[in-house]
């Protein structure tokens, strides 16, 4: 069966568009002739391949192959990659990016190293040293170490020491912005300290010299009447001393940004430190030196109504929180109400006073319009208790209001608009259905309509595949990540040059037996997890899902734009905010689901296997 679906891949043109599990599907097999035919009947069939343990080696190399080539016209064909004919079926499939290969952050090194940039290179050695766990780092170092060091400057006495101390200094920076030690990799010790001047902790020194541009001093002057009359409440219980908890409730676009950035300008150039926090690193990106709210205070992924932050008192961050004169907070309202209240208990404890958070002044931020936090799979109940508002510690905060919607101030009718949706008190059209402004609708007349709504807002794509401009300024968006999956195949296609395709290597933890097939695997994308197969091409947009570097805001929702694609890297230029125009390298990261997976059970003669497994992929 498997060599005459080669014979009619070379025949046949329209076969080559399957795979060879999609292909009885489409084409039916004859036992008497021994021959495929085209399938006339419009019955549905469901194709498959028969299943092979990894044990059985070259076969299953084979199928892993099979499962991801369209069209072979034979086994040549499937050992064939970029026109070098490989002896085996597994180094077919490795350098097809198809298996995980032991070389493969070796080889991601070497790739990124071809580009010539040496300081994007050291941030991806830091990036691996922290997410992959490589092994071997001393090698890594040895091979990379001159790649590495390539734009320091040299004279004829600048000797090997002074770059390897500085080289070593530049990791330990890149490493400590993860909380990370160098001394934790085995890599050589540093003879000489950077020019680091004080004993003052890193941390502290990092708050104190974050950089502001004139015009962040100049937008307390241009605050409006209601943003005015907030600033000056906080600054007012600042400058006093006292303690209050503010929560700046405004819908989007009501300036609440451009408020902490007032404050934070303010502050921070009267020599006191702010801390800049916001639910997600996307929205922190927004604000002078913001981070993570739950990396910056440690607070844990899934809080639970007991936890606390793991912060210890001695450390450099409880120094640093104890300097704090303000704690800001963006989009809080999105987070668990545990999390609030962990951070609570973590001030209490580092400020020794009980009263709520320590003491501190926090300003929470947010819109009481947008979604609640994620509980998954949560009733209503579960889901409202989740929110920071049924928190025993809200009755302290002071709310205050933002009203005036300054991103859209010269659209009246759309700003309304909004603020009508959010209040729900836009009028139902259709049960509880709203109607869209027709001047923002495309209307639906079938499939042609998507490429309508591709054409509206990617004009001439062919055209500007690598406009980072006219990248920036456009987005589709949708709610579910399937409608993603395929704007992104329709709009893939339409970008110039050739497509480069990266595959994830997907395992179910502590699955010795192999019970759970790699093509089943790789058909499910747990919450949070790309898919299988990355299509990309030169020029095209794409979005990154993980915190990987705050510190460039490479974080999860940052855009970039693809300059290059490898089997293990991606090498990316990042579209928006302080650091647009840096170019990066993306490797692949081990990621695993936060939760439990509800895998479909296996039952064998003799195994059973339970099923909720965590499911990982490397991407
Ligand atoms: N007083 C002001 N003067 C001039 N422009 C302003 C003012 N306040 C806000 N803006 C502008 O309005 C736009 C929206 O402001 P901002 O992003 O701060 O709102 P937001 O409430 O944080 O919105 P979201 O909730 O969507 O994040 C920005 O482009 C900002 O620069």
């Amino acid at each position: 069966m498997l060599t005459e679906f080669f014979t009619m891949n070379t025949i046949d043109a329209d076969a080559r568009q399957y795979l060879y599990r999609e292909f009885s599907e489409h084409y039916c097999w004859n036992r008497n002739s021994k021959s495929w035919r085209r399938r006339i009947s419009n019955k549905k069939v469901i194709g498959r391949i028969y299943t092979v343990s990894p044990s059985e080696g070259e076969r299953f190399y084979l199928r892993v192959i099979l499962n991801h080539v369209k069209g072979p016209t034979g086994f040549q064909d499937l050992l064939t990659v970029n026109g070098i004919t490989y002896p085996t079926f597994k180094q077919a499939a490795e350098q097809r990016g198809l298996l995980e290969n032991n070389n493969s952050i070796r080889q991601c090194m070497l790739e990124a190293a071809n580009i010539r940039m040496p300081s994007a290179l050291r941030r991806l050695f830091a990036t691996i040293l922290v997410f992959c766990e490589p092994i071997g780092v001393r090698d890594l170092w040895n091979e990379f170490y001159l790649h590495m060091v390539d734009d320091y400057p040299s004279s004829s006495i600048t000797t090997d020491v002074v770059h390897t101390n500085r080289l070593l200094n530049d990791l330990k920076l890149l490493l400590s912005q993860h909380d990370r030690r160098i001394t934790e990799f085995d890599l050589p010790t540093i003879t000489a300290r950077s020019n680091e001047s004080s004993s003052m902790p890193r941390i502290i020194q990092d708050e104190l010299t974050i950089p502001m541009d004139d015009e962040e001093l100049t937008l307390v002057d241009k605050l409006n009447n209601d943003k005015k009359f907030v600033y000056n409440t906080i600054m007012e219980v600042i400058q006093h001393k006292q303690t209050m908890t503010f929560f700046v409730d405004g819908p989007g676009g009501t300036g609440k940004t451009f408020l902490y950035r007032a404050l934070l300008a303010s502050l921070r150039s009267d020599g006191h430190i702010a801390i800049a926090t916001a639910t997600f690193g996307i929205v922190a990106t927004l604000l002078p030196g913001g981070r993570r709210a739950h990396s910056r205070f440690k607070i844990p992924l899934i809080p639970e109504a007991s936890s606390t932050c793991s912060i210890s008192k001695q450390s450099d961050l409880a120094e640093l929180i104890r300097r704090v004169v303000v704690l800001i907070w963006d989009e809080a309202l999105m987070v668990n109400r545990h999390a609030l209240e962990a951070l609570d208990r973590i001030l209490q404890d580092l400020m020794e006073v009980n009263s709520p958070f320590g003491g501190k002044v926090l300003i929470l931020g947010g819109d009481f319009r947008q979604v609640l936090p994620v509980v998954p799979k949560g009733t209503k109940a579960e889901l409202l208790d989740a929110c920071i508002v049924n928190s025993p510690l809200w009755r302290y905060i002071k709310i205050l209001h933002l009203t005036q919607n300054m991103r859209s101030i010269n659209d009246q009718q759309f700003s309304e608009y909004i603020r009508r949706i959010g209040d729900g008190i836009e009028p139902f059209a259709k049960d509880d259905l709203i109607k869209v402004l027709s001047s923002m609708a495309i209307p639906w007349e079938g499939d042609h309509s998507i490429a309508q709504l591709i054409e509206q807002v990617f004009p001439n794509l062919q055209n500007h595949a690598y406009n980072a401009r006219y990248m920036v300024d456009r987005a589709l968006l949708t709610l579910i990540n399937e409608d993603v999956d395929k704007l992104n195949e329709k709009i893939i296609t339409q970008f110039p040059g050739e497509e480069q395709k990266l595959y994830s290597f997907d395992e179910v933890e502590d699955d010795t037996q192999h019970l759970y097939q790699q093509d089943f695997l790789n058909s499910i994308s747990p919450g949070g997890l790309p898919p299988h197969i990355l299509r990309l091409k030169k020029g095209a947009p794409i979005m990154l899902l993980r915190n990987i570097d705050p510190k460039v805001e490479l974080c999860n929702g940052t855009r970039l734009l693809c300059r290059g694609c490898f089997n293990n890297v991606i090498d990316a230029e990042i579209l928006t905010g302080q650091y647009a125009g840096t170019r990066v390298f993306l490797p692949r990261i081990p990621l695993k689901t936060t939760e439990n997976v509800h895998l479909p059970p296996i039952c064998d003669d003799k195994v059973s296997i339970s099923n909720t497994l965590e499911f990982c992929t490397y991407n």
